[in-house]
């Protein structure tokens, strides 16, 4: 008798802790075993990932209570210790004992405490003194029970200890099996661990590594690394496989191995058919060379000594071949997992596939073809796109052949900002849309745009322009700002059909060329808060020499003169009914011009029009300066050194908000004064800003220039100003975020209305429709509605979900308007979600109890008989 075995009483796999382990090891080393190599690997390693053991466990668990009846579920804990992931669900769990192998030595120090693996998908054995414990070697050449693969226990039939009896019996038996038929027996070569440590035979420390790397260099045959995905009776298939040849590499055409000459397997893509199908993409490759092991093999002697699975290999990714761009296979999709980014592109479905919405679960589809992608030459499908090429028939509807468009969850999520709650009874139709405000303000815009006159005396088209309209206001006008009468027209271009604002400069004569190519330098200019220059030219259209400039144009804008000095200006009176502009809304005019006047004087130019008409209110508190670039052909000749302009710029500024602020458009006529009226209704701050910026430093004449002046002189400019305001400027710009953040939660309610229409014409093209099978006759009457209809019809039910949308009525018979409900149910019809929904008929005497999955699949169904009709009919 060589040695003897014994069990540690309570080390179950159900008491089989993280502590029991550490107990173990504890032991280990007061034997004296702490050199060990793999021992210290053991210790210090976390082979697997928190979720991974999670997950191990939580599967492992659940086919240990079936198979075992244990009494009551047993709750994963987290301190349990790392199981085998690799176990399958059908089958019975594998068996670790823990126990002291006394040595048939009489020596104390063999007594160690060890590991033994019954059933084990690992030969990983302890060997104390290279010795196997009797009863497993007797075992081994004794043994013919049947292999393991064919273990299947009979769940429920016995109770606990019986069945554990039972297992512990085959489970010795297996071994015999498994060992000789599968491993390759340890040679003379073979790195064994040392005599008298311990191999507690963690896999992917040990065997499988070294088993997998030798391998590959040797070509020997071997299981690849997913079938550590795989029970152990996978391993026994090995001989039904096909060569290695055959089997399409995995890592597709730019596999590293194949690229250095190791890798045996077949990397003819030239087989895979042009729409990526194959049939060796549809299921899991078993033989692909998934695994690539961590290290390389060290010597070239190297032999493989131990078989097993891979914990760490087990939970490792799937393989995604490099550059593809194809996304990892989806694993069942109700897998609670979560997932790696949302990609639009990749969200095709199986059609009539409808899968419960996971949180944080990504659309990937069921199935795709991993294999199509890898030359990344598949077009791929844009889920949200409204058009799907290629469908021919349905003009204006989603194609429901291709891909379903992923709307397991709900639309019209609301993202903020949100207005305080409101009951039920406060909300409006109008909190499904954009705010009425904004809409009627876009569609005014929209329809300035358009707007043309067809008795208009203008020109027909001023160089690639048409459709000319005036814009100013009146119909007469002297030498203004640019020292020739200016006019404004809204143009379409007939190069790429955009709205234009052409700048008319009356009877300008170019007389240098250069003058008008200064506006290619205002063209290159791109600020919010400036009228973008497109252009310039001269011409005779308006039977007169004039220059045009083409900028970007507003509709509906308004210069700061018409909005804010406009009744004084009418009324010949000043400040008469002018409202008090708020003092933020006077900063971010600061701010906002400020900006533009960066872009410009950081460019090199001067705007030269920081004046009220020029500066145009595109919406609320929106400011544009417009104008600019004119002055720059049109006093070419006579233009000021660029710093003095600069300078003006700023004091224009300095004027312009002045103005505002004192509600009088010659206030900086009389500047202490208009200051001391600011100083009533604004801050110190504001105040202060405004005398800074009306009150340029004089510049002296250069030889009379000293220290002092000169400082004063370049401390006037943009940048100091900015400076001076950066908090304002930060207050300007978070209100701006604030803005878009509005706008777009604005944009989500209108989002789906698109969709929305579609589905109720679909809804409407469908319902109670007359035959479309056969060709209506006189005889059968033309629109009599299908019998499909009729109570006894198979579509009645689709009529009573109309019923049920649309035809809701309260306990008084009173119609039920609730546009939430409509959408919701619509947003729920679309997506064909599990719930379920009670429809009765108009007598009250029928129920029907269905869910929309139902329902929509009768409308896509009577759809599909109308869109084939359709087909047909464009046949004849
Ligand atoms: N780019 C533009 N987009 C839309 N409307 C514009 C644009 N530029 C000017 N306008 C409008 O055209 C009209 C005339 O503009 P203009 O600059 O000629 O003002 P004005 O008060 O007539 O000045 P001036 O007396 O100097 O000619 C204004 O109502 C203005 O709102």
């Amino acid at each position: 008798m060589p040695g003897q075995w014994e069990t540690f009483p309570d080390f179950s796999p159900r008491v089989l802790k993280r502590r029991d382990m550490k107990k173990m090891l504890h032991e280990l080393e007061a034997n004296g075993i702490t050199q060990d190599p793999e021992l210290t690997k053991f210790r210090t390693t976390a082979p697997w990932s928190r979720q991974a053991r999670t997950r191990a466990r939580t599967s492992w668990y659940s086919t240990f209570n079936r198979s075992c009846s244990l009494p009551g579920p047993i709750t994963p804990k987290r301190e349990d210790w790392k199981l085998p992931s690799t176990l399958p669900r059908i089958r019975p769990p594998k068996r670790v004992e823990f126990g002291i192998f006394h040595s048939s030595a009489s020596s104390p120090a063999a007594e160690v405490p060890v590991k033994r693996e019954v059933a084990s998908w690992s030969d990983a054995i302890c060997k104390p003194n290279q010795e196997e414990p009797p009863d497993l070697s007797e075992d081994n050449q004794t043994s013919d029970v049947a292999p393991e693969s064919t273990f299947q226990p009979e769940v429920g039939e016995q109770t606990r200890p019986e069945r554990r009896a039972e297992f512990a019996a085959k489970a010795h038996s297996l071994k015999a099996i498994q060992r000789p038929s599968i491993l390759p027996q340890p040679t003379s070569q073979e790195q064994v661990p040392p005599s008298g440590c311990l191999d507690f035979g963690n896999p992917s420390e040990t065997g499988l590594a070294r088993e997998s790397s030798d391998d590959m260099a040797a070509g020997f045959q071997r299981v690849s690394g997913d079938a550590r995905r795989y029970p152990s009776s996978s391993f026994t298939r090995t001989e039904n496989r096909p060569p290695m040849s055959t089997v399409l590499c995995r890592n597709g055409p730019q596999c590293r191995k194949f690229q250095e000459g190791t890798c045996n397997y077949n990397h003819d893509f030239s087989a895979i058919t042009a729409n990526g199908l194959n049939a060796q993409k549809k299921t899991l490759n078993v033989e692909s060379p998934a695994f690539t092991p961590a290290f390389t093999p060290k010597g070239g002697n190297a032999q493989p000594v131990k078989m097993g699975i891979s914990p760490k290999a087990a939970t490792a990714a799937a393989f995604t071949p490099r550059g593809s761009g194809s996304v990892t296979p989806a694993r069942n999709s109700h897998s609670k997992e979560p997932s790696a980014e949302f990609i639009p592109q990749q969200a095709l479905q199986a059609p009539q596939q409808f899968t419960e919405f996971v949180p944080g679960q990504s659309f990937v589809p069921q199935e795709q073809s991993g294999i199509a992608g890898l030359d990344g030459t598949q077009p791929q499908l844009n889920a949200y796109a409204h058009q799907t090429p290629g469908v021919g028939t349905q003009q204006f509807f989603q194609d429901t052949s291709s891909y379903k468009h992923p709307l397991n969850y709900h639309l019209y999520a609301s993202i903020g900002p949100r207005r305080e709650n409101l009951m039920a009874y406060q909300r409006s139709t109008s909190d499904l849309f954009i705010p009425d405000s904004l809409r009627e303000d876009l569609q005014r815009k929209a329809e300035a745009t358009l707007q043309t006159f067809a008795n208009s005396t203008l020109p027909q088209s001023v160089e690639y322009f048409h459709s000319l309209v005036a814009l100013d206001t009146s119909n007469q006008k002297g030498p203004s700002t640019f020292g020739y009468p200016s006019w404004v027209y809204k143009a379409t271009s007939s190069r790429d059909g955009h709205t234009y604002a052409l700048r008319r400069i009356e009877g300008f004569r170019l007389t240098n060329e250069a003058a008008i190519r200064t506006v290619q330098s205002w063209k290159r200019i791109s600020n919010g808060s400036l009228v973008q220059v497109h252009d310039a030219f001269t011409g005779r259209w308006f039977n007169d020499s004039s220059l045009i400039i083409v900028t970007d144009y507003h509709p509906m804008a308004q210069t700061v003169a018409e909005k804010n000095f406009a009744v004084a200006r009418h009324a010949g009176a000043n400040r008469a009914g002018q409202q008090i502009v708020p003092e933020n809304d006077l900063w971010s005019y600061i701010v906002q011009v400020a900006s533009a006047l960066k872009s410009i004087h950081e460019a090199g130019l001067a705007a030269q029009t920081v004046i009220p008409s020029k500066v145009l209110i595109t919406s609320k508190n929106r400011l544009r300066l417009s104008g600019c670039g004119v002055l720059d052909i049109v006093q070419y000749e006579q233009r000021k050194p660029v710093t003095e302009l600069q300078r003006i710029d700023l004091e224009n500024l300095g004027k312009l908000i002045l103005g505002i602020a004192a509600r009088n458009q010659t206030a900086h006529h009389n500047v202490p004064k208009a200051l001391e009226l600011v100083s009533r209704s604004y801050t110190e701050r504001l105040r202060a800003c405004i005398a800074w910026l009306v009150a340029p430093p004089p510049t002296p004449p250069d030889t009379q220039q000293d220290d002092v002046a000169t400082t004063q002189i370049s401390d006037y400019n943009i940048n100091m100003l900015l400076n001076n305001i950066a908090d304002k400027v930060i207050a300007a710009f978070d209100s701006t975020l604030h803005f878009e953040d509005e706008l777009t939660s604005h944009m989500m309610r209108e989002l789906e209305n698109g969709r929305l229409v579609r589905l109720l014409t679909k809804l409407n093209v469908i319902l109670g429709r007359p035959e479309t099978s056969t060709p209506p006759t006189a005889a059968a009457g033309n629109n009599q509605p299908s019998s499909a209809w009729s109570e006894t019809g198979e579509r009645y039910y689709l009529k009573l979900f109309r019923d049920y949308v649309f035809h809701q009525v309260d306990h008084e018979g009173r119609p039920v308007l609730d546009l939430g409900h409509i959408i919701t149910c619509l947003n729920k019809l679309d997506a064909g979600i599990d719930e379920k929904v009670q429809l009765m008929s108009r007598d009250e005497q029928n129920v029907f109890i269905v869910t929309y999955r139902e329902v929509k699949r009768g409308f896509e169904s009577a759809w599909a008989d109308v869109s084939k009709a359709s087909q047909a009919g464009g046949r004849r």
